[in-house]
């Protein structure tokens, strides 16, 4: 394998978009200069002023300017790294409602892809326009960053910004998807960011350990059937209680009051499909089981963001439908990542009880757009996209971080080890 070196001015002078910057910035700038009269009259933004001198006589005599409507100041328009901003003076009457209710006009006058506004001082908008979807474009190789404990840089969000999640923000995450819409390729890409940090990973996938299995190297403990992951989650809760006791012996809140070589490692829980856990055979012990899975989910999710025990689940849906204790789970995923879905119902259970305009921008993404997905971030949406992470990768990065993977005493008869999956 040939290895290339390239100098660090080399590498920031090639992520400089130039293009943007000497001829597609120019051009919308100018653009938008000259039409932002006319488009203001056409979409109301402009107002008619009284004429400055109003004189009648015996024979009537009107002197003063022509009746004109004016658009709004536009002010200084900025480049960015991916479009521009420009401020806009509203006139007295007018909120920064009425600029947002022509973005649309905005848009397509200036030829950009989304448009948004925001109102940082009374009287004022900043318009931020994005001249490309960023999410469009193949999302490529994440550049080297040095990630703060429990935090993963994933992909890009709508605005061009990195995306992270991280799980001393937001303990619990919930990633919806229907089949091919990229959840397993988000749930790899999280992995292979959390690999390298001192970090337990426990696996639950109840599909044979198809998924998480490429990552046994670096799991803790990996459950592959629902019997074994009803005994894991059993095997956590007790790791909950003792953590619980040394957080009380200790006067502390959470694990993070602990003094650091007192701190139990952090554990991120993954859950690959999680209906697998819920569906039953009909039998007395299936249902058991589900119920137990159920119980103790609930629990990890009520008890475990103090304890540093953090749960991501993925599901296609995940609704009531699959039993009691759903609907009071995903009260506590407060993460929620939703990609393609093949029904408004999906992403209402996604995204509803948090953000009901974010239902109607999931249901717009299409079968091509894998790996896009709408997120909660913030305490607002925004659409974003991983980066791909291919099996080959995620057996590389799993190896190559075997060494890190802490051995917690979870592993119960039938249990099958990381290691040795
Ligand atoms: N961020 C992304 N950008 C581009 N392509 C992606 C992205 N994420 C996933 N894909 C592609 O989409 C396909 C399906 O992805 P993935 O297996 O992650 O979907 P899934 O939702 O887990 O499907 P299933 O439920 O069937 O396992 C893969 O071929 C993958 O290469």
């Amino acid at each position: 394998m040939a290895l290339i070196f390239q100098p660090r001015w080399q590498s920031r002078v090639d992520a400089v978009p130039w293009r943007w910057y000497l001829v597609g910035f120019p051009v919308t700038a100018a653009r938008m200069v000259l039409t932002w009269r006319k488009l203001c009259q056409n979409t109301d933004l402009a107002v008619s002023r009284r004429p400055g001198h109003l004189l009648i006589g015996g024979e009537m005599l009107v002197r003063g300017s022509a009746l004109r409507p004016e658009p709004p100041r536009l002010g200084p328009i900025r480049a960015t790294r991916t479009g521009l901003t420009a401020r806009i003076r509203l006139h007295p009457g007018q909120t920064p409602m009425h600029v947002l209710a022509v973005a649309d006009s905005l848009m397509h006058a200036w030829r950009v892809h989304s448009v948004r506004v925001i109102s940082p001082q009374r009287g004022h908008v900043v318009v931020i326009a994005t001249a490309h979807d960023p999410l469009g474009e193949h999302p490529g190789a994440m550049p080297v960053h040095r990630p703060r404990l429990l935090s993963a840089r994933l992909g890009r969000t709508g605005d061009g910004a990195a995306w992270h999640v991280d799980f001393r923000s937001v303990p619990h995450w919930l990633v919806v998807g229907a089949t091919r819409s990229g959840k397993s390729n988000w749930l790899a890409t999280l992995i292979t960011e959390l690999a390298p940090q001192d970090v337990a990973l426990v696996g639950i996938d109840c599909k044979g350990g198809m998924e998480l299995g490429l990552f046994s190297p670096r799991l803790s403990a990996l459950a592959v059937s629902r019997t074994e992951a009803s005994r894991l989650l059993v095997a956590l809760l007790s790791e909950a209680e003792t953590r619980m006791g040394q957080c009380r012996d200790a006067g502390a809140r959470s694990i993070w009051d602990l003094p650091d070589d007192d701190r139990p490692v952090p554990v991120v829980v993954l859950v690959d499909e999680v209906a697998e856990l819920y569906l039953t055979d009909g039998t007395r012990e299936g249902k058991q089981e589900a119920a137990d899975c159920s119980t103790a989910l609930l629990r990890l999710g009520q008890l475990g963001a103090a304890l540093g025990l953090h749960l991501v689940v993925s599901a296609q849906r995940f609704g009531s439908e699959l039993g009691p204790g759903v609907t009071a789970l995903r009260a506590q995923l407060g993460g929620r990542v939703c990609h393609r879905v093949h029904d408004e119902a999906s992403a209402e259970m996604a995204l509803g009880d948090l953000s009901p305009d974010a239902v109607a921008v999931v249901q717009s993404i299409t079968e091509e757009e894998q790996g896009v997905a709408v997120t909660t971030m913030g305490g607002r949406w925004l659409r974003a996209r991983s980066v791909i992470t291919t099996p080959d990768d995620a057996r590389e990065s799993a190896s190559q971080h075997a060494h890190r993977t802490p051995r917690l005493a979870l592993t119960g008869p039938g249990l099958t080890k990381g290691s040795d999956a």
